[in-house]
């Protein structure tokens, strides 16, 4: 599922490139106002970080919600303390769009990290074209050499690119590469089976310079605890938020 979900992004990418060359993304990607400074925001604390998700449905669990105004919705994270806003930009899957970058990042003075299945430079370009600060690199779906120049474009580009990882292997990689900001995954997104102990498993394993992620499966206050206990310095938080009250839910997790 993985590969084809990526495959599916690359093509949706290349149409687009057809209506917007890669010059012109490129030029519109450094007009831009600089990218804000998302290892700061996310930067460890004595408590943890959430990182709010924009996202109306995904493979694994359907339609989630209907989200007719994704940049209200991120005024709400950031009313409700996140330290940064993800937005899902992958149309087919997931129902997001570019569009809804934009209107986040016009509506919220928080970090935005593009999420989708990034594979090209072209992909790098329009995120930094739509006023994304981060960038999420799926280590899975890259080889070394493909995640090596898009680590390097997003750098570059002065944006932070989020390094997602599901075993010990690919946090190596990561390691490797010298990422600086590191999830790991609870999803298995070739299988879609839920791992919620694999963060506390690989929590030793990080750089000692890396901020440390926790994705999926966050529906609870004792998900964060549990997350928090095994040395998460951020979650990042999807159908929890758009499905339950945004406010009253981060509240009880950033009580944790
Ligand atoms: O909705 P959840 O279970 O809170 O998960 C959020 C986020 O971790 C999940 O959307 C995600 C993590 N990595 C991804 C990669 C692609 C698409 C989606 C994702």
């Amino acid at each position: 599922m993985l590969a084809e979900l990526t495959a599916n992004a690359v093509a949706d990418a290349l149409a687009r490139r057809e209506g917007r060359p890669l010059a012109e993304v490129e030029a519109a990607a450094l007009a831009r106002p600089p990218a804000l400074d998302a290892l700061a925001a996310l930067a460890p604390a004595d408590h943890v970080k959430v990182i709010a998700e924009i996202k109306r449905s995904s493979p694994s669990r359907g339609s989630l919600a209907s989200i007719s105004d994704p940049a209200a919705l991120a005024r709400s994270y950031e009313l409700g303390g996140a330290s940064a806003i993800s937005v899902l930009t992958e149309g087919r899957k997931f129902g997001g769009s570019l569009a809804d970058l934009e209107a986040v990042r016009a509506a919220v003075s928080l970090p935005v990290l593009r999420k989708d299945f990034i594979a090209t430079p072209y992909q790098v370009l329009e995120a930094r074209a739509a006023g994304a600060d981060l960038v999420l690199l799926i280590v899975a779906a890259l080889d070394d050499a493909q995640l090596a120049e898009l680590f390097a474009l997003i750098t570059d580009l002065g944006m932070t690119a989020l390094v997602e990882t599901h075993g010990a292997d690919e946090l190596d990689r990561a390691a490797q590469l010298g990422a600086r900001l590191i999830g790991v995954n609870a999803r298995d997104l070739s299988t879609f089976e839920l791992d919620r102990d694999l963060f506390a498993r690989l929590a030793d394993r990080f750089p000692d310079d890396a901020i440390r992620v926790a994705e999926s499966a966050v529906l609870s206050a004792d998900d964060v605890a549990h997350y928090r206990r095994s040395g998460a310095d951020v979650v990042l938080v999807g159908e929890a938020l758009v499905t339950g009250d945004p406010i009253a839910n981060l509240s009880a997790f950033l009580a944790v």
